[in-house]
């Protein structure tokens, strides 16, 4: 479902002499992922995976595939990307921007235990850190300012219980990013989408983030609060697990400690990754774009998210 492009292994076999990759040996569709065409390809130099951007543009990529290389070579374990002979990391394949990155190993763990918490907690914080001296810039495309631009186009479609929600929940968001305690907090490059699907584990082991396309600079605790609002709950009813949420903030912790300023956010930053989701979800459920091609996750999901997050005090950072 998810090649797009169609790509042979004939295409690849003269493209590939570019990069310092031998001669490709196999080419095969991955088939799951919504945005983009990916491939695993082996080559005489080992494993990698292909994609070919359905939606990003030559201008908008350099951000995302530069964020990888600078996290991979500081020992963060991303998909590392491969430049060409050229020192290019992004490269024409049938008219669309392609990049090759290394291939993770294992597959993604969908029942998280605590022990896999504590994993993605540590690395995330070790991202967070690797992050300070990336010197390119660009704001989460889907933070604050996509939210006030968003909410009246989603509005039309929903009942009145969820518009009122909708609205006083970003006008809750507008203030409080505009009060003292909001503006000490850490902000950095983040990945903004570290869910259960984003992350490989081989067994109890670690081997990777990534999908980095909805990375930007925004505030690290918004990060923490993404993941944590995926990892460590039950999915049913949106409830925080204890366990897995003390393992996955202690594992942070232990690596970058927290502020007293992001204690006192965690509650309303907690409301806010709720809010992105359940936002960027209404939004394709409604407005889906002309090539779409998938069904929209369910925007109830994020909605009972955020009710809970609301009713219900999380356990504190630390
Ligand atoms: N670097 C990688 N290593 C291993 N597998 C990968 C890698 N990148 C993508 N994949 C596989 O491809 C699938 C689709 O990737 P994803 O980034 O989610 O696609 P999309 O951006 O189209 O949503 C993932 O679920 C994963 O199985
Ligand atoms: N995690 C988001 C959707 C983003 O899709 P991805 O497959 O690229 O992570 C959601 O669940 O709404």
């Amino acid at each position: 479902m998810a090649v797009f492009t169609p790509v042979s292994l004939d295409d690849v076999t003269q493209w590939i002499t570019q990069f310092p990759l031998g001669k490709a040996l196999e080419l095969k569709g991955i088939s799951s992922g919504i945005e983009n065409s990916n491939f695993f390809l082996t080559t005489e130099r080992g494993e990698y995976v292909l994609t070919i951007f359905e939606n990003l543009s030559f201008e908008q990529l350099p951000f995302y595939l530069n964020l990888m290389r600078h996290l991979a070579d500081r020992g963060v374990l991303v998909p590392a990307p491969v430049a060409n002979h050229q020192g290019e990391l992004i490269t024409a394949l049938h008219g669309k921007p392609a990049s090759i990155v290394s291939k993770l190993e294992g597959s993604s763990q969908m029942e998280p235990q605590a022990v896999h918490c504590d994993a993605v907690g540590a690395m995330l914080a070790n991202m967070h850190l690797a992050g300070r001296d990336y010197p390119l810039r660009q704001p989460n495309l889907r933070g604050l300012e996509w939210w006030h631009e968003t909410t009246p186009l989603v509005l039309p479609y929903i009942p009145e219980d969820k518009a009122q929600l909708l609205k006083a929940e970003v006008h809750y968001q507008e203030t409080f990013a505009a009060c003292d305690h909001y503006k000490q907090l850490q902000v950095g490059p983040v990945h903004a989408d570290l869910f259960r699907n984003n992350v490989m584990f081989d067994g109890e082991r670690l081997t990777g983030f990534f999908d980095f396309y909805f990375a930007g600079c925004d505030t690290w605790l918004f990060d923490v609060a993404v993941t944590v609002n995926d990892w460590c709950i039950d999915l049913d009813t949106g409830v925080l697990d204890e366990v897995r949420v003390r393992a996955m903030l202690d594992a942070y912790h232990a690596v970058r400690p927290f502020t007293a300023a992001e204690q006192h956010a965690w509650q309303t930053m907690l409301r806010a990754g709720a809010l992105r989701f359940w936002l960027s979800r209404l939004y394709d459920f409604y407005r889906p774009r002309e090539a779409e091609m998938l069904t929209p996750h369910d925007p109830a999901h994020f909605e009972r998210i955020l009710r809970e997050r609301i009713a219900t005090p999380a356990p504190g950072l630390f």
